[in-house]
Parts: C-alpha cells; sequence; structure tokens
C-alpha cells in the first residue's frame, strides 16, 4: 500500500479505523458480539427448528446489510479514484486570483476519479467510451472540481439534451442490451439526429475511446470557464492536463478480450503503477482567451463540441498534477467522492456556455438524490478549510453538532457573517447581459462539420484506419437499416473515402459525393501520436517472459534484470506456476501459468532461449500468445533457440529474423538475436539508435505498438 501523505489524508485519519486481532467485533451499537455464526433459534440435537425474532444480532446484520446500496451514478456509474497533489510552477496572477493557480508555495491536495460513462457499476474497464477525469482539488479556499473528461469536446451544445443523449447511448429500454458499448441503434439514431454530434463521433471512434491506461490519457475540462484576476479582469480559460508517460490506446481486439479477460485492467494497474512509486503525473494547462477576443473565431468559444485550436490558442503549462496514493476503502471514497462543476473558488467563474450552465445545475441536484441532503459532510466530500454554514443544517443523516440559538442570517449576534471580497468572500463577476428570452442558441452554434473534418485529417493514416473500422464494428450491430444508411451517409460531410469504406463495410447505400468537400485541412494537438513521452520510456509497461522447463536462465535473467531497471513491470509466465526448471537446474515459480494470463495484459513479451522452446511449440496457447502479440502490433524480442519458434508462430515473408551467426535483426518490432546474456541483453540509454537485442527491444516497447505492421496488412493475415 502506499504511504504518501498530504493535508487530506491527514484530515481523513480523522474518520479512518484499523480492523485488527485487538479489536473485538461488536454490534454497531457497541455490545461484544459471541456467536456471530447462528441465529438465535429454538434447536436441539435432533432438529433445527424456527428462527426467534427476537435475536437483535441477527437482524442488524441482515437488514445492515440489506441496505447497503445506494443509486449508482446515472451516468460514469464505473470508475477508480485515487489521492493526489497539485503543484504549481508558474503563477498565473496576471489571469486570475485564485490561490491554487498563484501561490507556488503551495502543494494542493486532491482526489481523481476516473470513469467510463455508458456502463453500469459492474461493467468492464476497456469498453469504447469516453473516460471521465474529474478532479477535487481541497483548495485553502474550498473545493475546486474540475469534472472534465479525456476528450476535449462533448456531444451536444444545450443541457437540456442530456438526458437524451445519456438515454440513446445507455442499454435500450426494451430489453437493457447492450452494456457499456454504443454499439446499437438508439445511440447511432440520436447521433445522426443531433448533427452537433459529428465532431464528438470523430473522437470517440478514434483510438481516444480505448486508452492503455488512465494514465496514459489527456483530461480537458471541456467547458469554459473564466479567470478573474485582482484587478477584476476576466479571461476565458480551458483547462488541459497533458499525461508524462504520453497518450496511447489498446487496440480493438485486445480491448474486446480484455473486458472479459480482466475486467478490471484500468483500476488494477493504475493501483499497480501507484503501489509501486511509479506515480502517475500530468502537466496541468490553461488554454486562455481575453474576453473582448470572444467573436473573432469562425466557431463560438462557448460552444463545447468545439476546440480551441492550439495554433490560435496555445496552451500555457503552469503546473504539475500527480497520484501518489491509493484508496483505503472503495466505497467511503470512490463511491461516495461527489464532485459539481458549480464549485469554484474565488479567482475562477463560469462563462455562458449553455452546456456548462445546465451542469452547473445537475451535479449538486444529483448528489441529493444518491448521497442525501448532507453530502458535503462526508470525510471525502468536505474541505480542507474551515467551513461553517449555519443555515445549511438537518437533513437525513447530518453528523455536525452545531451549537448557539441563530440559524438565520442576518441575527442579532452578527453570528457567522458573510466575508467581503478583501477577506476572500466570492464575489460573481459582475458581467453584463443582454438578448431577448427565447429557446434557440447564437448563429455561430449551427456550425457542426468544419473541426470534425479538421479532427480527421489530422489524424495519422493508422488512426485513420481505426476510426473507419471503429465506425463499422459500431453500425454492423445496428440492425435497423436506417441508422446505418443514414450514419455513413454522414460521413460523406467528414470524407469520402470513410464513408465509402464504412457504407461497404456495413452495406449502407454507397456514397456518392462528398456532401462537404474535403480540403485537407490540419490542426496541430489533435493526433495522439504527437503525444509521445518527452523522453522514451517503459517505465510501468507490463513486459511478459515466456518460459517451460529447460529455458535459459542467464539469458531469462538477464533480460529481467534489465526490463526492470528501466522500470517496467516484468512477469515471468510459466507453462506452469507450480515451478519451473531451467536447463542449468535452477527453478523460477512464474508469476502465471499460459492459460491463466493471456497476452492482452502485456506490452511485449520475450522468449529466451533454451530447450524450452520444444515444449512451447507444442503448446497451443503458448503459441497464440506470440500470434496474437503480433496482431496486436506488440513488439516481440526472441533469443538463440526461440528465435525460430517465434518465426513459425508469424510465419509471414515480410517479418524477418535473425539468422544463427548472423547479427541482430529488428523487423517490424520484432527483435531476434543470437548470442549470450551479456552480449545480447545490455540495456545503456533507451533511444532510436539502440544496438542491441534488448535495448532495440525496449526501444520497440517504448514506441507503444508498431504500427507498420498493420498498415502494411500484416497483422490481418494473422488470427489473434
Ligand atoms: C462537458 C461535458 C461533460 C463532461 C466533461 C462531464 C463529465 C462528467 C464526469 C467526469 C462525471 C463523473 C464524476 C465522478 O467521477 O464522480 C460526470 C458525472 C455526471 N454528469 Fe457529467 N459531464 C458532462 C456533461 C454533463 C451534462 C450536460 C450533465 C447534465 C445536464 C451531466 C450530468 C452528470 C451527472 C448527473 C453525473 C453523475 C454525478 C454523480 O452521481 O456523482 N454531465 N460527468
Amino acid at each position: 500500500m502506499s504511504s504518501t501523505t498530504n493535508g487530506k489524508v491527514a484530515d481523513l485519519a480523522k474518520d479512518t479505523v484499523d480492523v485488527h486481532d485487538k479489536q473485538h467485533m461488536t454490534t454497531d451499537y457497541g455490545i461484544k458480539i459471541n456467536n456471530p455464526d447462528h441465529t438465535l433459534r429454538v434447536v436441539d440435537e435432533k432438529r433445527t427448528g424456527p428462527a426467534l425474532l427476537e435475536d437483535q444480532i441477527a437482524r442488524e446484520k441482515i437488514m445492515r446489510f440489506d441496505h447497503e446500496r445506494i443509486p449508482e451514478r446515472v451516468v460514469h456509474a464505473r470508475g477508480t479514484g485515487a489521492f493526489g497533489t497539485f503543484k504549481l510552477f508558474e503563477s498565473a496572477e496576471d489571469v486570475t486570483s485564485a490561490g491554487v493557480l498563484t501561490d507556488t508555495s503551495r502543494e494542493t491536495p486532491l482526489f481523481v476519479r476516473f470513469s467510463t460513462v455508458q456502463g453500469s457499476k459492474g461493467s468492464p474497464d476497456t469498453v469504447r467510451d469516453v473516460r471521465g477525469f474529474a478532479i477535487k482539488m481541497y483548495t485553502q479556499e474550498g473545493n475546486w472540481d474540475i469534472v472534465g473528461n479525456n476528450i476535449p469536446v462533448f456531444f451536444i451544445q444545450d443541457a437540456i439534451k442530456f438526458a437524451d443523449v445519456i438515454h440513446s447511448v445507455k442499454p435500450e429500454p426494451h430489453n437493457e442490451v447492450p452494456q457499456g458499448q454504443s454499439a446499437h441503434n438508439n445511440f447511432w439514431d440520436f447521433q445522426y439526429l443531433h448533427s452537433e454530434t459529428t465532431h464528438m463521433n470523430q473522437w470517440i471512434m478514434s483510438d481516444r475511446a480505448i486508452p492503455r491506461s488512465y494514465r496514459m490519457m489527456q483530461g480537458f475540462g471541456v467547458n469554459t470557464y473564466s479567470l478573474v484576476n485582482k484587478e477584476g479582469k476576466r479571461t476565458f480559460v480551458k483547462f488541459h492536463l497533458t499525461p508524462e508517460l504520453g497518450v496511447h490506446s489498446l487496440v480493438w481486439d485486445e480491448a474486446l478480450k480484455i473486458n472479459g479477460q480482466d475486467p478490471d485492467f484500468h483500476r488494477k494497474e493504475l493501483m499497480e503503477a501507484i503501489d509501486n512509486g511509479h506515480f502517475p503525473r500530468w502537466k496541468f494547462g490553461l488554454q486562455l482567451l481575453a474576453e473582448d477576443k470572444l467573436d473573432d473565431f469562425e466557431f463560438d468559444p462557448l460552444d463545447a463540441t468545439k476546440v480551441w485550436p492550439e495554433e490560435l490558442i496555445p496552451i500555457r503549462y503552469i503546473g504539475q498534477l500527480e497520484l501518489n496514493r491509493n484508496i483505503d476503502e472503495f466505497f467511503p471514497q470512490t463511491e461516495q467522492v461527489a464532485f459539481c462543476t458549480s464549485h469554484i473558488v474565488p479567482g475562477i467563474d463560469f462563462s455562458d456556455d449553455p452546456l456548462l450552465q445546465g451542469r452547473n445545475f445537475s451535479y449538486f441536484d444529483t448528489q441529493l438524490s444518491r448521497l442525501g441532503a448532507n453530502w458535503q459532510e462526508l470525510p471525502i466530500n468536505r474541505p480542507m478549510c474551515p467551513f461553517m454554514n449555519m443555515t445549511n443544517r438537518d437533513g437525513a443523516m447530518r453528523h455536525r453538532i452545531t451549537k448557539g440559538t441563530v440559524n438565520y442570517w442576518p441575527n442579532r449576534f452578527d453570528a457567522n457573517p458573510p466575508a467581503t471580497e478583501a477577506e476572500g468572500g466570492f464575489v460573481s463577476h459582475p458581467q453584463k447581459v443582454q438578448g431577448h428570452k427565447k429557446r434557440a442558441l447564437s448563429e455561430k452554434f449551427g456550425e457542426h462539420y468544419n473541426q470534425a473534418q479538421v479532427f480527421y485529417n489530422s489524424l495519422s493514416p493508422i488512426e485513420k484506419k481505426h476510426v473507419a473500422s471503429a465506425f463499422s464494428f459500431e453500425l454492423d450491430h445496428c440492425d435497423d437499416p436506417v441508422v446505418y444508411k443514414r450514419m455513413t451517409e454522414r460521413l460523406t460531410s467528414i470524407d469520402l473515402d470513410l464513408a465509402k469504406t464504412v457504407a461497404t463495410n456495413v452495406g449502407g447505400d454507397p456514397p456518392k459525393k462528398a456532401t462537404k468537400e474535403n480540403k485537407g485541412t490540419k490542426a496541430k494537438g489533435l493526433s495522439q501520436l504527437e503525444y509521445m513521452p518527452e523522453k522514451p520510456t517503459i517505465e510501468t509497461r507490463r513486459i511478459a517472459i515466456l518460459i517451460a522447463d529447460g529455458f535459459d536462465f542467464n539469458q531469462y535473467t538477464t533480460m529481467k534484470e534489465a526490463l526492470s531497471k528501466q522500470g517496467a513491470f516484468v512477469f515471468t509466465i510459466g507453462a506452469q506456476r507450480q515451478g519451473v526448471t531451467s536447463e542449468s537446474g535452477q527453478t523460477v515459480i512464474p508469476d502465471h501459468f499460459f492459460v491463466g494470463m493471456r497476452s492482452t495484459l502485456f506490452d511485449a513479451v520475450y522468449v529466451p532461449g533454451g530447450k524450452h522452446v520444444q515444449t512451447l511449440a507444442k503448446n497451443g496457447v503458448a503459441k497464440h500468445w506470440i500470434a496474437e502479440s503480433f496482431a496486436h502490433l506488440k513488439p516481440i524480442a526472441a533469443s538463440n533457440d526461440a528465435v525460430p519458434f517465434i518465426q513459425r508462430q508469424i510465419n509471414l515473408p515480410e517479418v524477418e529474423v535473425a539468422q544463427s551467426g548472423s547479427p541482430l535483426k529488428e523487423s517490424y518490432g520484432v527483435v531476434t538475436g543470437y548470442g549470450d546474456a551479456a552480449s545480447l541483453l545490455k540495456v545503456g540509454k533507451v533511444g532510436p539508435d539502440a544496438k542491441g537485442l534488448a535495448e532495440q527491444f525496449v526501444w520497440h516497447v517504448s514506441r507503444h505498438r508498431n504500427w507498420a505492421r498493420e498498415l502494411d496488412g500484416l497483422a490481418e493475415q494473422i488470427a489473434a
């Protein structure tokens, strides 16, 4: 368990207890329990008779259990949380007076909850979906919540449409199908009928919607907020988080399989990284827009279906968010944490973004039904700064005891007075507002395709291929021709080739001409391949070493050490977990056996030399490990006797391997070589000019996946 502590962790300690053998079991009202295993009943040697209602101990236990569920979140039900810290490197006092964004001596404790949107609480982690990235900062001036996503835009423009978009994506009402998926008629019906979703469609059909890890995705506040400085000047702002480890995704077939093989993959690997001291970090940045520049763009900057192009409004990075402590208990922390977009601190204010305006109402409201009126008192939600509002009391499960005779303001004692602005009181920015009372949006909200097209154009060829496959998968699951025909038609407003590919795959009408000409305009910061880590790294990458009886112990240990030294998490996968014996007689206890843990749960695989390859060659699962790793574009390394073994599993002429006695070979991310452990497996500096086998392997793992395999049509020739 990670031990990092901070002010909020210390605050929670007041409400935290340990379970240990010195503390007797009691009822919830405190009497010691003598026999927790049997109900009080009428019984003799021969007969077990009826239970007695008198049994207060059994009744308490059963009734307490009957009521231990609370409603799950209406969206983002599936999630996982961790504690961390926000550090500020550069003061943003030119634009805000908020202490958290101006005082560089502060470390602000925080709690983050990552989530998926569609599925219920028990749904798998690696579904295709938007990921929530919700942050609660316990600042000295009160809680500040950034309730963001890993995608910078949203489906709809006006919050009144939220119930519709969510109803359409959730399991269909007549049969509660499907779970955790947008691949169904209702979702795509809604998407077609709301052309404002077109931009978001591109993002969710891209690799962004199947992240490799919560630690490897961006975070965006999505909505536009305002910052207000000491002089009262307002600047519009969008919040950005960029991960230190780069932005990486799973491949779709892998994601589908992990859903079954390890539905908790994301939450487990986040905990694994934190527990091992590899704390995930994000750069925190601001996109700033002067108030008088609001009308300077072809889109409305307050429209949440649009990004602010970085060419026009660069990101100013000023801080860092780090996650450094796992939770102690899921329910009181991750489940009861409750975020509100309306939770802002002085120096930060809202904007007229019509989605944000509705969100500001919705979150507080939903917490009332999910957690009750006193939800802000719960330890995970209460602020760390002093807080008191003597008019907000009572309600179910009130915990705090407030002394004194008055509960209204003003009162004859001046008790609990409001604060002036100078004393830190929150004062809304005195924005001048004018217009007509209408159910409408202003004109620029009417353009829905430009940025969708720019996003698609900006993707790399492999990402475009994935978008086409994702649309094809999704629309193939729609059995109403109206739905898939209309949606493929919609794609002609993005790119004619994309529309043609998808229409062919799913049976749409053959598109003849583009409804919006694609002039190929691109922008930066949209392709996730732009977000490789600053320095190549394999830190926290899960790498498997396959062994069976007769493996080369020297090669095994040298590679394991070399990879571990680089911060990778190395797992030995053996023919059996009872112990695997090397050629030279050493026994290794593997972490898992071939069937228990599949290639999908690792980023790369290495097979050392040794006679064990004869056993591996007779084991279908071990062979599939290699084929599947290849099809999922993962780096593969093999040395000595293992070289012909992996070559046979891949068996494609384009993929070349080292020949005995010849130098090292790297081909499509498959790294092979002959020699002794010392010469093959040394790792110096990780980089493109890597020389040795291990060094080459590490370099390829740091690149995440070998896209050329798919682009050149090799991956699809191997059955994953
Ligand atoms: C910019 C668009 C949006 C983003 C980025 C967003 C993000 C999120 C996130 C991250 C969560 C999960 C919070 C957690 O981890 O507990 C969440 C929950 C929720 N969102 Fe949104 N959301 C958006 C739009 C909306 C809109 C428009 C509404 C309503 C009008 C809404 C209503 C809710 C509700 C009711 C919850 C459940 C909260 C709870 O029970 O704790 N969201 N949203």
